[in-house]
């Protein structure tokens, strides 16, 4: 596809959305990068843009079930991170979503050390190619297949901030457990 015309479609929509009064856009999801075909480049120059609209970015990456079967998790993640990095100099309305894709939407959740084990390793790597500081105070929070009944145990775990909810969110009581379970994370932009 064109950058330019991409471009150009993305910039009227984030102008619409600021116009009906959105804060917050997700960029990088799943969806995107693999089923619409946005690539790493894109998705940040995207983040760029909506950053300097002042909407706030929720920032995902994940790998795909082969790259995690290859043993390429972190180097999937960090490729997607470096992307993000480039384009991004203010990280104080950014949060970064973990998806695993395998996880997303399939009942099949990773466990809270699979979570934790990339979370921290994200955290390190804002260590050392951003900041100690935005190591430590940017948000990272996981998403695929969070319900109410596996919310605690990820929760408990350091480098989880807390979650983004897909079809658990549909079902109010679940949602509120779910909510509930990260009270005591980093305050919410
Ligand atoms: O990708 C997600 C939300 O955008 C996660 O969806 P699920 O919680 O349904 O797996």
């Amino acid at each position: 596809m064109d950058w330019k015309r991409r471009s150009f479609h993305w910039r009227d929509q984030a102008e619409q959305l600021v116009d009906i009064g959105c804060q917050w856009v997700i960029l990088g999801h799943s969806e995107r990068r693999h089923v619409i075909g946005e690539d790493d480049e894109f998705i940040g120059k995207k983040a760029a843009y909506a950053l300097s609209q002042n909407l706030k970015v929720m920032a995902c990456i994940g790998e795909l079930l082969e790259e995690r079967e290859a043993g390429k998790t972190f180097d999937v993640c960090f490729k997607q991170m470096k992307a993000f990095a480039d384009n991004i100099t203010d990280w104080t309305n950014v949060v970064i979503a973990y998806e695993p894709v395998w996880a997303i939407g399939t009942g099949k959740v990773a466990s809270p050390e699979q979570a934790q084990e990339v979370h921290a390793a994200v955290r390190d790597w804002l260590k050392t190619n951003v900041s100690a500081d935005v190591a430590s105070t940017v948000r990272i929070i996981y998403g695929g297949s969070v319900n109410a009944a596996n919310c605690a145990e990820l929760a408990k775990k350091e480098d989880i901030d807390g979650f983004l909810v897909g079809g658990a969110s549909l079902k109010g009581p679940d949602f509120a457990t779910i909510c509930n379970s990260v009270t005591s994370k980093k305050v919410t932009a």
